[in-house]
């Protein structure tokens, strides 16, 4: 039987056309079934007969795979078809959504096509079994033996054809068996394959399943995700909409502004169009001013440059005009003063200061604390002042040339005054055990000159030595001694310019800072110090630190010489107010009278006075080089802010105002060269002086002549009538054989005044001491010895003037205690030969003019070589013993002060 020939073996029509899969493999261009998943859209119905798809099954048995494109033959074999199945799946795990249905339809597709194959199969099989059945019935019928079998004539035909149709029947009987047996394999087969078909589907399903929830997930995302987009839009619908409502409403107040602008405008155009001109106008007037103010500013600027020019001109000849004024002050030798206002100390009330405004240029404006703002000021000028807040190094830079000059061979003297407890220590000294920082002006000069002078070594060798004395209750005390207060020191010639004061005080070389500490310390600590009730350690004397230079030019040879008076002065005080008592009291009343003694030293200085009260006390005995020579001196006045001082403040203020009145004459540099020069400037000055001896002689020649002139040696009244009016008065006789008389009067006077008398005066006064210094200084014999003695009859200290006229002569500085070099003991033999060549003419001429008068003529030939040390001060006494000034030596003793007066506090107003 031909398998192809289906009616015969009953398949229906219908199943005919799916038989082909056994019988069309090799036909797959009839049935193939093409899907390109690339241009097939996603079909959710999957209806068959979509145009959609474009799939007519009937024609198309093959299929396209979804992910690879490629054909599927449903002709294919089946398990061909499984992994066609197979793939369709995996590409349903890979698509995703509107692959899936697309997907599905294929799936379904190959599934009904196996479906169809096993149900043609199943009915292949059913027939052929009904044959195999129907042939099996055939073949036990013709086993069978019959009876009514007959056979027939033509027995052997049939039996052949039988025979022929038996063996067609056992060949059909062995076909049904292979059959069976295929049967069977098929069976199983199927079996196996609904059991794939069946894992299959399920799995199919469980994929569809989860690819579903995923579409229904994705689907309610994507719905989400239209919502928010919705409501996006939705919002955004509406900010447009009020934006557009706002912008309409703007667009309309712009038109309706627009419209009133152009009203407006309208309004305006005219005027506008003035303004417009009247603008055009004052631009042209602008510009033209514009041009107008260039030119000016252009002159401006040139008349600027001629006033900058003019005032940097008027600057400097300020500049000029201050360092003329300070040359002018040097030659004048003003003695400078710098005012100190020491800072409120703890306890004191800050409120009440009497300082009202301090100058820049030394201006001081000072209030009475108990008068009205204007009518309480005054005003005082000095050299500089400074304010509270002034430290020590800021003082001592102003001062710090002065104190070089000491190295320059210049004496100077720097001086503390004020009343107790304003701070004449901490400037001159720095507080108690003093830092660095807080030195004060001793420490630092010495330091400097100390260090100045180790710099030049290499040029000049210095030698620095230091004298510390105190002035205590009008006694001199050596403060670098081992017991200052055992032993009195006598003061030596003042007058002398570079001269030791006092001698006989401890003079210790210095040679490091660590000594200059040291000998500051001792000083300080032997110091009379004690507590009043206006300062804790109040100073109750006067200390004067001397520093002593020597330096020797290593290329000249010359010497130059210098000394440095640091002096602290005890504080003036009103014994009322520093509630003082016994001891303190009679401290306090040898202060004043000091003081007073300075004042009156300086009012004399001030009014130019022939006669000047050194010899008041022994401060102003110690100051005369300074404050008499040619020294530059500086005092520093100090103020204590404190209204209560008031009083005090005023007067040393007015104090220190005289004092810086008072000129010394140009400070002289203590030189001793070797050059001619220097020899021919003394020869000069020596004829200069010995002119005016000639003119003096002639003067007393004419009075001797003219027999006025009396002497009389017996009568001591006279002598002192005389001694004091000698060049005034015309009554003054001066007899031949008086002169001896004079000269013995002129001992005895020395003598008694040794002794501590005052020939026929009381004992021991200053006053009367003071003007027998005048007398002297009259007779033009007031040459150092004579100065030396007398100073020295006020200390009890013997001191050998003979000697010292010897030092003197020879040397303008006494430096005792520094080994005497030998170009000094040169310098002397020359200076003796030149005094002896200039004083030989002078003796000649003097006995030749006054040949009655050989004591006059000694008197002269002493003074003469007394001249050649200090021809100045010879030419000042001799100008002195001229003029007649007594009107302002009566004036000055009216203004001297008792103690009584300064112990009261009137001290004040008599300054
Ligand atoms: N410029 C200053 N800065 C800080 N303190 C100062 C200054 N001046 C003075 N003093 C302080 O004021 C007090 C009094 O000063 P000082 O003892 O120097 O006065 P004085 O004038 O020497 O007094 P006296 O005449 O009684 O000896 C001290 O305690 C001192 O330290």
């Amino acid at each position: 039987m031909d398998a192809s020939e289906g009616k015969k073996i009953g398949i229906s029509e219908e199943n005919k056309k799916y038989s082909f899969a056994e019988t069309k493999y090799d036909q797959p261009s009839q049935n193939l079934l093409f899907w390109d998943p690339m241009s097939t859209p996603y079909h959710p119905s999957g209806n068959k007969s979509s145009e959609v798809f474009q799939l007519k099954q009937a024609q198309c048995s093959e299929l396209i795979s979804p992910r690879s494109s490629k054909m599927i033959d449903l002709n294919s074999p089946i398990h061909i078809l499984f992994s066609t199945s197979n793939d369709i799946l995996d590409e349903f795990i890979l698509n995703k959504n509107g692959e899936i249905q697309r997907s599905g339809y294929f799936l379904k597709e190959v599934v009904q096509e196996i479906e169809r194959r096993f149900a043609s199969q199943s009915d292949l099989y059913r027939r052929k079994y009904n044959e195999v059945k129907f042939l099996k019935d055939e073949i036990k019928t013709l086993k069978t033996p019959s009876a009514e079998v007959q056979i027939p004539t033509d027995r052997p035909l049939v039996l052949q054809t039988e025979k022929e149709k038996n063996e067609e029947k056992i060949l059909a009987g062995s076909n049904i068996r292979r059959l069976l047996k295929e049967k069977e394999d098929s069976d199983t087969r199927i079996i196996e394959l609904m059991q794939v078909l069946e894992s299959t589907k399920k799995s199919y399903e469980e994929k569809c399943e989860q690819l579903e929830i995923e579409a229904s997930d994705a689907k309610q995302e994507l719905e989400g995700r239209l919502k928010d987009s919705e409501f996006l839009l939705e919002e955004s619908r509406r900010v447009i909409k009020a934006l557009e409502a706002t912008l309409e409403a703007k667009l309309q107040n712009l038109s309706q502004k627009e419209h009133i602008l152009n009203a407006f405008m309208s309004l305006k155009f005219r005027p506008l169009q003035e303004l417009r001109t009247s603008a055009q106008t004052i631009k042209q007037e602008v510009i033209y001013a514009e041009r107008k103010r260039n030119d000016e500013l252009v002159n401006f600027g040139m008349k600027l440059k001629v006033l900058t020019d003019e005032a940097t001109n008027y600057h400097n000849v300020l500049l000029e005009n201050r360092k003329l004024y300070n040359e002018v002050q040097e030659l004048k030798g003003n003695i400078r003063v710098y005012c100190r206002i020491r800072p409120f100390l703890v306890g004191e009330t800050r409120k009440s200061s009497i300082v009202g405004s301090i100058g820049e240029n030394g201006e001081l404006v000072v209030l009475n604390p108990s008068k009205q703002v204007k009518d309480g000021e005054k005003m005082f000028k000095f050299n500089k002042v400074y304010g509270p807040s002034a430290t020590q190094g800021e003082v001592f830079l102003d001062i710090q040339p002065l104190v070089r000059s000491v190295l320059d061979g210049y004496n100077v003297c720097i001086f503390a005054y004020g009343q107790t407890g304003s701070g004449k220590t901490y400037t001159m000294s720095g507080p108690d055990s003093p830092t660095e920082e807080v030195w004060g002006v001793n420490y630092r000069a010495l330091n400097d000159l100390f260090h100045i002078s180790q710099s030049r070594r290499n040029s000049i060798l210095y030698e620095v030595g230091v004298q510390m004395i105190e002035i205590y209750n009008e006694q001199v005390r050596d403060l670098l001694a081992n017991d200052p207060s055992q032993k009195k020191l006598g003061i030596l010639s003042s007058s002398q310019p570079n001269g030791l004061a006092v001698p006989n005080a401890i003079m210790h070389p210095v040679n490091s800072t660590s000594d200059v500490l040291e000998l500051m310390n001792i000083g300080q600590t032997n110091r009379a110090v004690s507590a009043t009730a206006l300062n804790t350690s109040s100073s109750r004397s006067h200390c004067v630190v001397t520093v002593h230079i020597r330096g020797s030019d290593l290329k000249t040879r010359s010497t130059l010489c210098g000394s440095l008076h640091l002096v602290d002065l005890a504080g003036s005080e009103r014994v009322d107010r520093s509630e003082v008592m016994g001891d303190r009291l009679k401290e306090a009343q040898h202060i004043n009278k000091s003081l007073s003694a300075l004042g009156d030293v300086i009012f004399s200085l001030s009014q130019k006075n022939a006669h000047v009260p050194y010899r008041n006390s022994k401060l102003t005995q110690v100051l005369q080089s300074s404050l008499g020579g040619h020294a530059k001196t500086l005092m520093f006045v100090q103020i204590n802010p404190d209204a209560n001082s008031y009083l005090e403040s005023l007067s040393a203020l007015k104090f220190a105002e005289r004092v810086s009145g008072v000129e010394l004459g140009a400070a002289r540099i203590n030189k001793e060269g070797n050059d001619v020069s220097n020899l021919m400037e003394k020869v000069v000055l020596l004829e200069e002086t010995l002119a005016r001896k000639d003119e003096e002689i002639d003067h007393l020649q004419m009075l001797l002549d003219t027999g006025t002139v009396s002497f009389n040696v017996n009568n001591k009244k006279h002598e002192k009538s005389m001694l004091r009016h000698s060049s005034s008065s015309p009554e003054i006789s001066f007899k031949d054989n008086s002169s001896c008389r004079s000269e013995i009067s002129f001992q005895q006077i020395i003598e008694s005044n040794r002794k501590g008398e005052s020939l026929g005066q009381p004992k021991d006064s200053g006053e009367e001491r003071g003007r027998t210094y005048a007398d002297m200084e009259l007779l033009g014999l007031n040459g150092a010895d004579s100065e030396e003695f007398s100073s020295d009859i006020s200390d009890g200290d013997l001191i050998h003037m003979g000697k010292e006229t010897e030092r003197s002569a020879a040397s303008a500085i006494d430096f005792s205690h520094f080994p005497e070099p030998k170009s000094i003991d040169n310098r002397k033999q020359r200076m003796s030969k030149v005094a002896s060549q200039i004083a030989k003419p002078l003796q000649e001429r003097a006995a030749q003019a006054t040949p009655p008068r050989p004591k006059l003529k000694d008197t002269l030939k002493s003074t003469t070589s007394k001249e050649i040390l200090r021809p100045p001060a010879l030419r000042d006494t001799i100008r002195t013993s001229n003029s007649k000034d007594s009107p302002k030596s009566s004036s000055m003793k009216k203004i001297s002060t008792s103690p009584a007066a300064l112990s009261s506090g009137k001290m004040a107003a008599n300054h």
